[in-house]
């Protein structure tokens, strides 16, 4: 595999910790051990995030290139937009962001907290469209690049989650490479990977990343989009063009990808009663917060697992926390009586 020929512009503090989560794996009976790489804590970046480990790969095209305006789409409270914003800002590049009414939910401040509040403080042109979810390629985002062509400007596209640009899986290739190192450095190896899935580079670049040493299928993916058939195909397709692209040496097939499809609902962006108690369980247990969009998905998911016995007991499971956290403040709300 060679991830080296390719250029990274550093956005991040270098590799992130993992740690034990001790608490949270003797609460769950103590025969699963439960880590956590903190993805949520891997840039100074406006709270940086999976995305801006992504953006390391895709920056160097938008520099070269002479592009003079980031481009990007998400939700309303999209981490993607916000972590582009920052990048934005650091870089001196002008950032324009559609934001889709992609979940049904909003109330007073939904809006204006959070990921959206703090891309309109990095001074992103923030464009708020009613068109709902979709992980899709999109004519809102298509339609916003050409009005910075209309203005003179170059715009860079980044779609949805760095997940359609073809470099969007290298930051997560990148990501188990790291891993390597550090089980080295530890002395342990993991026996899975527990991993958030929606617009799908995230999942797909582990699962390149792993397959190097046989353990692509060993990354559980957890579905948050609620529509996992179109997360899977992504994830698939994205895994393909990303092995190929590191010269992984062998095709990437359906049997790679694992995605655990019970904990997505009831829709994209809201989360359901198991969401929120792991969402609480994690906090007080291990003082690690998660959102009801993502993490507390993917964490729900991990709970679940090992209280019905998945992982066999023994198993060391590594959580990938990618952030996420500043969208609690849109969702206050659930959290009005803790
Ligand atoms: C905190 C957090 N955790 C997991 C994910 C899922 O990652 P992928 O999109 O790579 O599958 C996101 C994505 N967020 C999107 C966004 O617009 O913020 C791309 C959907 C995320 O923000």
């Amino acid at each position: 595999m060679n991830l080296q020929k390719f250029p990274r512009y550093p956005l991040t503090f270098g590799p992130t910790p993992i740690q034990p989560l001790k608490r949270l794996s003797a609460h769950l009976g103590g025969k699963v051990e439960l880590y956590a790489k903190r993805e949520d804590c891997n840039s100074g970046l406006a709270f940086g995030g999976n995305k801006t480990r992504k953006l390391e790969y895709l920056i160097p095209e938008a520099i070269e290139g002479g592009y003079d305006t980031l481009v990007s789409i998400g939700g309303i409270q999209s981490n993607q937009t916000r972590q582009v914003a920052a990048v934005a800002a650091h870089l001196g590049m002008k950032c324009v962001l559609v934001q889709e009414n992609w979940v049904n939910y909003s109330d007073a401040v939904y809006d204006r907290v959070g990921n959206i509040e703090m891309s309109r403080i990095m001074g992103a042109d923030v464009r708020l469209d009613a068109a709902g979810f979709d992980i899709g390629i999109r004519k809102s985002w298509e339609d916003a690049m050409e009005s910075v062509r209309q203005a003179g400007g170059k715009p860079f596209p980044i779609p949805a989650g760095c997940s359609e640009h073809p470099k969007g899986g290298l930051g997560f290739v990148a990501f188990a490479e790291e891993v390597r190192q550090q089980e080295a450095e530890m002395g342990i190896k993991f026996d899975y990977v527990v991993v958030c899935a929606v617009t799908g580079s995230t999942h797909a670049g582990m699962v390149v990343g792993f397959a190097e040493d046989g353990r692509a299928d060993r990354v559980i993916g957890i579905d948050a989009s609620a529509k996992p058939q179109q997360t899977f195909d992504q994830v698939l397709r994205i895994a393909k063009n990303t092995a190929q692209l590191v010269e992984l040496g062998r095709d990437i097939t359906e049997k790679d990808v694992v995605l655990d499809t019970r904990f997505g609902g009831p829709e994209y962006g809201l989360p359901n009663e198991g969401t929120l108690e792991a969402i609480r369980l994690c906090a007080r247990m291990e003082g690690m917060l998660t959102d009801p969009v993502y993490e507390g998905k993917s964490m729900h998911g991990m709970i679940e697992k090992v209280r019905l016995g998945e992982f066999p007991a023994g198993s060391k499971v590594l959580y990938a926390h990618l952030g996420g956290v500043p969208a609690l403040n849109a969702y206050s709300f659930l959290f009005r009586n803790g």
